[in-house]
Parts: C-alpha cells; structure tokens; sequence
C-alpha cells in the first residue's frame, strides 16, 4: 500500500476512550507508539496511521471523508448527525459494531430540592447541557417548551450557579450528579463506544484491511465476553453440569487415568461463570474447577 492508501483511523486524544481505543487496536496486532505531543501515531508493522483529535471531532472527519474510521461514544455520533442533517452536511457513515466500552447514558437532572413529576416538570425552564440536539429531540417527542444553556463542560455545577434549572449530561455511576446535589430524572439515551467507518468507497485492499481489523475486533471482543473452563465431572451428573455451563456449546469430554466414574470437561463458555454456579457445580460433585479467561477468538 501506498503511503496515501495508509488506513486512517480517528480515536480521542485523551479522555474516557483513550485508552480503551489503543487497547483495542494493540489486541487487533497494530503495533504503534503514541508521543503525547503529536497528533499521529503511525503504525508499523500495518498500513495504518492514527489521529489523535478530540472526540467531538471524530463523526464529522468520518463523515467528510477525511478518515476512513473513528471510535467514538454513540452520544456523540447521534448528536452530530442530528447537527448536521439540520445544517444540510453530510451526515452518514457506516456503525460497523458497538464496542465493550464507554457505557453511560445521557440524562435529565434536577437539584435534590426540585420537586419532579414527569418531564412536563421542566416546562419553560432552563436545562444546561453540552448535547443540544439530543435534547431537543428528546423534549419534542414530549411536546415540552423549555430553554437551553449550551456548556462544553462542568455542566452539573450550572444549577448551583444559577446558570440553568436543570441538566442534561452523561452519567455513569451516578457520583458526579451526587457530589453536586443532583438527582437523575430520566434517561433520554443510552450509548456505548462505537467503530464507524465513512460511506466513501475504498479502494479493495484498503477495505481488506479494515475488514480484517473487523473481523479482530470481533474475535477480541467475544474472547472477552467468553471464559474457558476445565472441571472434573462424576459422569452420572454430567448432563446436569453441562447444562449449567452458560452458552457451553458441545462441550468435550475426556477419560481420566485410572477413574472411570469421572471425566474431564472442556468448555467455552459465552458468559462469565458467576460463583453460585460454581458452587450448584460443587454440589453436583464437580471438583478442580477452572475458570481462565481467552485471549483471542476466531472461526
Ligand atoms: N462517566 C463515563 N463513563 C463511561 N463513559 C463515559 C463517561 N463519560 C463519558 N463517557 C463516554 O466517553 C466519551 C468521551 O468522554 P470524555 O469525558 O473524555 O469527553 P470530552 O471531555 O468531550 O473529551 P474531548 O477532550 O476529547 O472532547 C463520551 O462522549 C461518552 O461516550
Ligand atoms: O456518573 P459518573 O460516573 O460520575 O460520570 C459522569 C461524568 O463523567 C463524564 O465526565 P468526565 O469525568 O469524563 O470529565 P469531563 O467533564 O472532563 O468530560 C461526564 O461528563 C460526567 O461529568
Ligand atoms: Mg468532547
């Protein structure tokens, strides 16, 4: 590949999705080192150069064209689009898969003091919030009139500041609503980070790649979500403990030396093994249970 057919992939310089970004793409087999200072990082054992950019940024460079792919928070996504379809821009690109990071979820928040009913509690006053257009959306499907305070940050001190009646902003554990004498009223959307890709048609051996990037993301992610597990089963309660195996799909069964009331188990599991299940195996004479996690996944 040439240097301009070099795959460009957007991810946030710094914040929640930093990390969780380069993590994921490191698992994928892109090997690049990340210098604080610059803005990109290539990659060099593949054709692929990273651009580090605040995430607000990373739909509309999808979008435009500018590079080929972007991980990015779903609120941001849907909030640029709605943006941009009212300005007449372009507004597509393609959501290749949801990611296992980034959960949190856009929310109404009153003062502790404010006595809430329903969304019509917010009728004619005033809501701080960084995401405008979701807001909006949201308060239209309601039919309820109210007025905006657009702040890029520290949206959860503008009540106490007498800047807005209300909020609407991202939460996760709930601690910064807390720590500012706020409660949540109502979620208006739910969102996880995401891998989009521009509509643009790629040449075929760049859409190669970003298909074998895909298909490593996949195997990353369902190793994660999945468990390997060993265990020694007495044979007559075999079913039973297979059974309890969560998502354990034709597990395989193998003779013990010198036992042949017992056999081992194999199994990859879909989910975690949470330790009640362990314990109902305990019960059903399952002994040596281990439970390890997968690296990588694929076929
Ligand atoms: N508390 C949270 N827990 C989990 N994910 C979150 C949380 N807050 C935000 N996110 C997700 O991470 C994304 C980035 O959040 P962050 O706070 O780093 O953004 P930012 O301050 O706008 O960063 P930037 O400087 O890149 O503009 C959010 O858009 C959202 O998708
Ligand atoms: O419900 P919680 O777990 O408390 O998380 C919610 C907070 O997390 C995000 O901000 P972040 O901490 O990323 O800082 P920022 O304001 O600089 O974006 C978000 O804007 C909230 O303020
Ligand atoms: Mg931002």
């Amino acid at each position: 590949m040439s240097e301009s057919t070099r795959l460009r992939i957007a991810i946030q310089k710094s914040g929640r999705l930093s990390k969780e970004s380069q993590k994921l793409l490191k698992s994928c087999g892109v090997k690049f080192n990340v210098n604080e200072q610059r803005l990109i990082a290539h990659s060099d054992n593949m054709p692929i150069d990273l651009l580090r950019v605040r995430d607000d940024d990373i739909p509309g460079l999808v979008m435009d064209g500018v590079v080929d792919l972007g991980i990015i928070g779903e609120n941001v996504l849907e909030e640029e689009q709605i943006e941009r379809q009212s300005l007449g821009k372009p507004a597509e690109c393609i959501k290749l898969r949801e990611l296992d990071f980034g959960a949190c979820r856009l929310s109404l928040a009153v003062p502790n003091e404010f006595s809430y009913q329903d969304a019509s509690s917010l009728e004619g006053l005033r809501i701080a919030t960084s995401y405008p257009n979701l807001l909006r959306r949201y308060m239209q499907e309601k039919g309820i009139n109210y007025r905006d305070c657009m702040l890029k940050g520290s949206v959860e001190v503008a009540p106490r500041a007498g800047l807005s009646d209300g909020i609407c902003d991202l939460v996760s554990t709930g601690a910064t609503l807390e720590a500012n004498g706020l409660y949540e009223t109502e979620v208006i959307y739910r969102s996880m980070a995401c891998i989009i890709q521009s509509t643009q048609s790629q040449p075929d051996d760049k859409q190669a790649l970003i298909n074998k990037i895909l298909s490593r993301i996949n195997g990353v992610v369902r190793a994660k979500e999945s468990k390997y597990i060993l265990l020694h089963a007495p044979t007559e309660t075999l079913d039973q403990i297979v059974a309890l195996l969560p998502g354990a799909e034709n597990p395989t069964v193998l003779p013990l030396n010198d036992d042949t009331n017992r056999v081992a188990i194999h199994a990859v599991s879909t989910e975690d093994l949470f330790w009640d299940t362990m314990e109902q195996l305990t019960q059903l004479g399952a002994s040596s249970i281990l439970v390890m996690p997968i690296e990588k996944m694929m076929g």
